[in-house]
C-alpha cells in the first residue's frame, strides 16, 4: 500500500532521514522503532507531508505523492495522529471532532459530519459521555482517543500514529490498543506505528523497522524483532513489561 524509496530529509543543514526506504502491505501494522532523536517522528511527517523531502520517492498504491500536498494525501485517505496529542484544548470535545471532520463537511455536508462524529462515539463512548467538555479538561487517555477520533473522522485507510503510549498509564495505554486492534478489524486500516515503548508496539504489529540516527538499520516481523537480543537489549527494558505480562 505505501513504499518509501530511499528518502531524505533535513532540517536546515541537519541530515535527519538518510537514505530511508520501507514498505507497508494492505491491512498490515508496521511498527518504527528506536531512540530518541532517531527520526521516527520526522519519518512520519515526510509520508503525511508536514515535512519536506529532499530525494527519495514515496508511493500510495502504487501512485507517487512524493510531492504532493497534504490536504490532498488526506483526501486519499492518510491521516496522522500527531505526537503529543494535538487537539484544541479552549474548545469542547465535540467542537473538537467537527473540527477532525472538516473534510466530510466539505464533500458531504452537515449530516454526514454529524454521523460520522456519532460513530467515534461508539467506538469512544467515554467521548460522547464528556461531549461538552473542553478538550484540556480531559485525562491524558481520553486526550488521546480525541486525537485519534479526529484522525478517523477522515476515514483514512492508512493511519499513522505517532506515540500514542506517551505518558500515559499501562491500562490506558492497553485499552487504546484494544481499540485500535478492532478498528484495524473493521475498516481494513493499514497502520504505521511510531513508539518509544517497543514492547507495545511489537506486541500490536505484524512487522517493525528498528531506526537508529536517521536510518533503518533492522527489519523484521514483529515476533522476530521481540525475539532479537539486540532488540532485548537496547529497546526492550524491564519497564516496558508489565503491560502485556
Ligand atoms: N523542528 C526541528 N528542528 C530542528 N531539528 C529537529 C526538529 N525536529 C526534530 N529535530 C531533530 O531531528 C532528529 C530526529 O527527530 P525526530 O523527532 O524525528 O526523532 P524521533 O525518533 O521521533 O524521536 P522522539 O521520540 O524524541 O520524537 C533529532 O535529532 C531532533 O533533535
Amino acid at each position: 500500500m505505501l513504499r518509501i524509496q530511499n528518502i531524505n530529509s533535513y532540517y536546515g543543514l541537519a541530515h535527519v532521514l538518510k537514505n530511508v526506504s520501507l514498505h507497508i502491505n494492505r491491512g498490515e501494522t508496521v511498527t518504527l522503532i528506536g531512540a530518541n532523536g532517531a527520526g521516527k517522528t520526522t519519518l512520519l511527517r515526510s509520508i503525511s507531508g508536514l515535512q519536506a523531502i529532499r530525494g527519495g520517492k514515496v508511493f500510495l498504491e502504487g501512485k507517487e505523492i512524493t510531492q504532493v500536498p497534504v490536504e490532498k494525501k488526506v483526501r486519499m485517505g492518510i491521516a496522522q495522529v500527531p505526537e503529543g496529542r494535538q487537539i484544541f484544548w479552549p474548545m469542547t470535545v465535540f467542537e473538537n471532532l467537527e473540527m477532525g471532520g472538516f473534510l466530510v463537511y466539505k464533500m458531504h455536508g452537515r449530516r454526514q459530519l454529524i454521523a460520522t462524529i456519532e460513530e467515534m462515539f461508539d467506538v469512544f463512548p467515554v467521548l460522547r459521555n464528556r461531549r461538552k467538555q473542553y478538550a484540556g479538561s480531559l485525562s491524558g487517555g481520553e486526550q488521546q482517543m480525541l486525537a485519534i477520533a479526529m484522525a478517523l473522522m477522515l476515514r483514512p485507510r492508512l493511519l499513522l500514529l505517532d506515540e500514542p503510549s506517551m505518558g500515559l498509564a499501562p491500562l490506558i495505554v492497553r485499552e487504546i490498543f484494544q481499540i485500535l486492534d478492532r478498528l484495524k478489524k473493521e475498516n481494513d486500516l493499514t497502520v504505521l506505528l511510531v513508539e518509544q515503548n517497543a514492547r507495545v508496539a511489537l506486541n500490536f504489529a505484524d512487522r517493525g523497522y528498528v531506526m537508529e540516527t536517521g536510518r533503518i538499520i533492522l527489519e523484521d516481523s514483529a515476533s522476530a524483532l521481540l525475539a532479537n537480543q539486540e532488540v532485548k537489549r537496547a529497546y526492550l527494558g524491564r519497564d516496558q513489561k508489565e503491560i502485556w505480562e
